[in-house]
């Protein structure tokens, strides 16, 4: 067992990315103490039953209190919330980050509460499923994930290594970006999907002519996919959608505006229009696959430090 790269972890928020790294921080000893806190008294029971830290507290405040390393991992619209609460009580020369979907509004919401003695990193993992809840976690989530961190400027250089060692530790990939670049990024790879998913799957559920006992028995497997992403925790992707609106609407407009044009070649039968479009998109696909990234989501079990056959 290697030595714990920190004394104390405190991990705010034990929902699907606050337990799943619980459970690698746990299974690969990173650190001597972990304390979980959490709003829902509920939750914290939970994560104590799974014994994903060794200490629990229903205050944020108190379970800050000597940490060297807190992650914050709760709803992004939760975070100005937390970081009044913890601010006072954070330990000098901690690291403090975030693993939230969208940065800008995070850094808002945190940096200005953040005392000048301790180093706020936001970061965000792009590994996830569309599960939540502390029982979601799964040792391994992060494993050959990228994760992007948007550091402030002026940031200390050793803290970022430090923080960067603890997600190389959990098997991610590690990068660096400028928040709005981050939220643009995000909001065509990541958000925009969800927001289709969630508008395809209301459309079919909206559906006069077609039954909802239909759609349910002859979902082929597209539609299923849709499914699963529109499944997603609700609080979660509202808080995404009010926290990174401009990204969104932009990346909406241009949607909407090669949407039309897609309805107009169907229209018009302009099949070559069609043809052009639907190569050019699988060779984005193919360069996916060529770069290693088609990564599936479920890696149940798998321990941490093991490699992929
Ligand atoms: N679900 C996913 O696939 C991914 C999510 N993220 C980001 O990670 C963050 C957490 O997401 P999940 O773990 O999926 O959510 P989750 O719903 O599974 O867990 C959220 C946790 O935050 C707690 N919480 C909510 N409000 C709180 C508050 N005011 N104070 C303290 N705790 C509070 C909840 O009790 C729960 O423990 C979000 O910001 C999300 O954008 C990032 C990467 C992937
Ligand atoms: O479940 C999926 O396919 C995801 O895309 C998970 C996910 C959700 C939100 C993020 O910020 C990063 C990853």
């Amino acid at each position: 067992m290697p030595e714990p790269m920190f004394d104390r972890i405190a991990l705010i928020g034990i929902g699907l990315i606050g337990s799943s790294i619980a459970r690698d921080v746990k299974e690969l000893g990173l650190a001597r103490e972990v304390v979980v806190s959490t709003r829902s008294a509920d939750t914290l029971k939970r994560a104590e039953e799974l014994e994903l830290g060794t200490s629990y507290s229903p205050s944020a405040a108190d379970a800050v209190e000597g940490a060297d390393l807190v992650i914050v991992s709760v709803p992004v619209g939760a975070s100005e919330a937390v970081a009044k609460q913890i601010a006072p009580r954070l330990k000098p020369g901690a690291i403090i980050t975030d693993v939230g979907s969208t940065k800008a509004s995070v850094i808002a919401q945190m940096a200005p509460h953040m005392p000048e003695n301790v180093h706020f990193i936001p970061g965000h993992p792009l590994a996830g499923t569309e599960k939540s809840g502390p029982d979601a976690g799964f040792i391994g989530l992060f494993k050959g994930r990228w994760c992007i961190f948007t550091p402030l400027p002026g940031t200390d250089a050793e803290a970022l290594s430090q923080l960067k060692a603890f997600w190389e530790a959990l098997g991610s990939r590690v990068d660096e970006m400028d928040p709005q670049h981050h939220d643009k990024v995000l909001a065509i790879v990541s958000h925009l999907p969800h927001i289709i998913a969630y508008n395809i799957v209301g459309t079919a559920d909206d559906l006069e002519t077609v039954t909802e006992s239909e759609v349910i028995k002859y979902s082929a497997s597209g539609f299923r996919d849709f499914t699963r992403l529109a499944a997603s925790d609700p609080t979660m992707w509202r808080d995404v959608c009010l926290h990174n609106k401009d990204a969104i609407l932009e990346m909406l407009a241009r949607f909407s505006e090669d949407l039309a044009y897609l309805q107009r070649a169907i229209r018009w039968g302009e099949g070559d229009k069609l043809f052009e479009l639907f190569t050019r998109t699988r060779a984005v696909r193919r360069s996916i696959i060529e770069a290693g990234q088609d990564v599936d989501v479920p890696d149940f079990g798998r321990h941490a430090l093991d490699k992929k056959p």
